[in-house]
């Protein structure tokens, strides 16, 4: 049956219009004229869209004055209200692949040609101004307001460093209004927040609300302080200007010194248009701003003409929008997890939420004074961002919903695990850690976590579960892992009997099941019979053939602070043993490439626990590689085995990787720098200072003659091939 299309609108309908349009209303008012929105902008645009639903089903609602056909307001505020010369308009919006198929084919139909372009565009998430340049001098700037009149923020504009008082070059028009977007840089708005914070002033919930509120500031001089930008992206009233192509005017404004966008595209197909949307929705964050969606054009200014505009928005443009990234969600919580390395980081729990495709209930906030600057209290509604691959963020709060039961976060004073006193390491920290190392359980799980992990031995089947199951089960008390030492010699019979939480891994905390809600436990290696999972098995074979790693993963697992996978590497390519990096000294470790100072410090401090050095004696008498294999085949003589070398400036015949190499497969040592140990110091073109220490201490100096030497006949010959040093 067909739908009745003229009958009187019901009721319920009517009252449901005027529901939703005063929610628009009020939203708009809140994002445009407060800069303080309190929905994110996919919940504002679902109620636009329910609002036109609901006019598709009964037009007679959809009056002159409903929102969706209007741009927004007209709003009263502060600012003195100015005329744009041409209507700025707002853009209409395709969400999937039939709203743009759509558009193309309207646009097809009504444009009377075959001859047009697309204009492909990033659509730049700020705000938008219309800049009015007489006889090429800027004489004002406004916001777009409800499309025909906005507000005057020429002061204020007029501090963006992007946008020139003046435009200079050839055909400049007596008179033009350009269109752009100023935005706020995200690197940039943790900054103002804390700043804002420790004025005593609101935080702002996101970049976009930074950038608004930055630019609409009473006081262009509190302007002036903020890092805004601006992309110009069209082009209104113009007086003395013929404009054929929008793509060629962004040309003439380019030379003209407006900032106009570096990656829009002409293309000629709806193909095209796809692969540019698709493309720049995977390289979202290469681009030095925040974008939401991509703006298609038609890019022949008089077919634009002849498909003009509704009183809302253009007919030739539409513009598709990428999944949001940032939500609006409650902040529950604010709990505090403990590290491999006994850093105890604040992060937040909130009410879950979808984002950028996964579930989100975790999300980071770095340490303590992270959790002030940003302004958040526990209770907050606040913006949630989730950007790519990245950990998801709190950007801030949406300071207008607080009803005054939100609460500040108090720093615990005790580790959430152990319970011993929180402290910094060394003076200055901002960094709180749990100095229980051995013994709490977090540290012991994160660390045997990231030991059987990717980046060290990568046993397959050991997962964050286990990690926790061998280190504080529920049964039996004792377990099996009371540090990393007992690892390799784990039995199956010990793991059969253990019963566990199943633990988060984001949070630390037991999972639940979602229908009791009750803490999910389980016998995480037997089955119901009693006999060992065949991950178990897996588990425990893949633990025995992870002892032969190489060295740098080994001495990786060791979770040996700021002794990652690189410097691990640097140190096993060096000593090429455990034993040989106990043995050396602060120096000789500081003075390997890759190493340095920190990192040599921290393992000599490691070394000095009686209860570190009982995990190296227990892994080597189960067998864990403790030396570097010596490769065979490719292992030739070692010549300069025992000698210390330095290369500085240029070499001609090798690159300075070449070089180290060279000497390395020789057996020779490379440091970076120069002390009475050194045997040799190879000198290129523009040495530095090494090469002046050299001669300070009178170490051998090496031209690339000699370099040749040292590596062909050895350090003998290479001694006599020196440079003779001035006496
Ligand atoms: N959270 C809230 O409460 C709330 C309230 C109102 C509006 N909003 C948000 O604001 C936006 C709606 O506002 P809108 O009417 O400006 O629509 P829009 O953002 O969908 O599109 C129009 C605007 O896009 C901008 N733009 C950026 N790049 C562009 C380009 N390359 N070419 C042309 N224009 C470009 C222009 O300023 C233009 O005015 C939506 O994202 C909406 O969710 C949010
Ligand atoms: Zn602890």
């Amino acid at each position: 049956m067909a739908v009745e299309q003229q009958g009187p609108v019901p009721a319920q309908a009517r009252e449901k219009h005027a529901q939703l349009a005063e929610q628009v209303e009020e939203h708009r008012f809140r994002y445009y004229v407060k800069d303080q929105p309190v929905i994110s902008d996919a919940e504002f645009d679902t109620l636009l869209r329910s609002l036109e639903a609901l006019e598709e089903d009964y037009p007679e609602l959809r009056t002159p004055d409903s929102p969706t056909q209007k741009v927004a307001g007209p709003y009263e505020t502060e600012f003195t209200a100015v005329e744009h010369r041409e209507r700025m308009l707002s853009l209409d919006n395709a969400f999937d692949e039939a709203e743009l198929v759509g558009w193309a084919d309207r646009v097809a139909k009504e444009v009377g040609t075959s001859e047009y372009h697309f204009l492909c565009e990033l659509k730049v998430d700020g705000l938008a101004v219309n800049l009015t340049y007489e006889k090429g001098r800027l004489t004002r700037a406004a916001t777009r307001g409800d499309g025909r009149t906005g507000e005057d923020i020429t002061p204020n504009v007029r501090t963006i460093s992007d946008i020139p008082e003046r435009l200079t070059g050839d055909r400049v028009p007596d008179l033009v209004e350009i269109r752009g977007e100023v935005y706020f840089p995200m690197e940039a708005f943790q900054e103002l927040n804390a700043r804002r914070v420790a004025a005593g002033e609101q935080p702002y919930a996101n970049p976009r609300n930074s950038a608004a509120g930055s630019l609409r500031q009473k006081d262009p001089k509190v302007t002036a302080t903020l890092p805004l930008h601006m992309v110009v992206h069209g082009i209104g009233a113009r007086v003395g200007l013929e404009l054929r192509r929008l793509s060629e005017a962004y040309e003439l404004l380019h030379e003209w010194g407006l900032p106009t966008a570096r990656h829009n595209k002409v293309v000629d197909s709806l193909d095209e248009v796809r692969e540019f949307i698709a493309y720049f929705g995977e390289n979202r964050h290469s681009v030095e701003h925040e974008i939401d969606g991509v703006v298609v054009k038609l890019d022949e200014i008089p077919l634009q003409g002849r498909l003009g505009s509704t009183s809302r928005a253009p007919r030739w443009a539409i513009a598709w929008k990428y999944p949001p990234e940032e939500v609006n969600t409650k902040l529950i919580n604010i709990r505090v997890g403990v590290g491999r390395t006994g850093r105890v980081t604040p992060y937040a729990q909130v009410e879950p939420v979808t984002v950028a495709g996964s579930e989100v209930e975790f999300a980071t906030l770095h340490n303590q004074d992270v959790v002030k600057l940003k302004g958040v209290l526990i209770g907050d509604t606040v913006v949630l961002r989730k950007a790519g691959d990245v950990i998801p963020e709190i950007l801030g709060p949406v300071v207008d919903l607080r009803d005054g039961t939100e609460r500040e976060f108090v720093m615990p004073a005790e580790c959430p695990e152990c319970g011993t006193a929180l402290r910094p390491m060394k003076e200055g920290d901002v960094d709180l850690r749990c100095p229980n190392a051995r013994a709490c359980p977090a540290q012991l799980r994160e660390r045997v976590y990231y030991l059987a992990g990717r980046k060290s031995l990568d046993i397959e089947a050991f997962g964050y579960v286990a990690a926790a199951a061998l280190t504080k089960p529920l049964e039996p008390a004792e377990p099996p892992l009371t540090d990393e030492g007992d690892l390799f010699d784990l039995t199956v019979e010990q793991l059969l009997p253990i019963k566990a939480y199943v633990l988060d891994q984001d949070s630390g905390l037991p999972k639940r099941d979602p229908k009791t809600g009750e803490e999910k436990v389980v016998t995480v290696f037997a089955n119901q019979q009693g006999e060992p999972k065949k991950n178990t098995l897996t588990m425990l074979e893949n633990i025995a053939a992870a002892r032969q790693r190489p060295l740098a993963r080994i001495i990786t697992g060791l979770s040996i602070r700021h002794v990652g996978p690189v410097a691990a590497e640097a140190l096993a390519r060096e000593f090429r043993s455990i034993d040989r990096i106990e043995q050396a000294t602060e120096e000789e470790l500081a003075a390997v490439e890759g190493v340095g100072p920190t990192i040599a410090a921290s393992l000599k401090q490691w070394f000095e626990e009686d209860w570190h050095r009982e995990i190296l004696r227990k892994w080597r008498a189960a067998g864990v590689r403790m030396e570097e294999e010596s490769t065979g085949e490719d292992e030739g003589p070692r010549p300069l085995e025992g000698l210390t070398v330095v290369v500085t400036g240029t070499l001609q015949d090798f690159t300075r990787d070449g070089a180290k190499e060279a000497l390395q497969s020789r057996g020779a040592k490379v440091t970076g720098s120069v002390s009475k140990k050194t045997a040799f110091v190879v000198v290129g073109d523009n040495p530095g200072s090494k090469y002046d220490k050299a001669m300070q201490l009178k170490v051998p100096v090496l031209d690339e003659q000699g370099f040749a030497v040292l590596l062909e006949q050895g350090p003998e010959a290479a001694r006599d091939a020196a440079v003779p040093v001035a006496e």
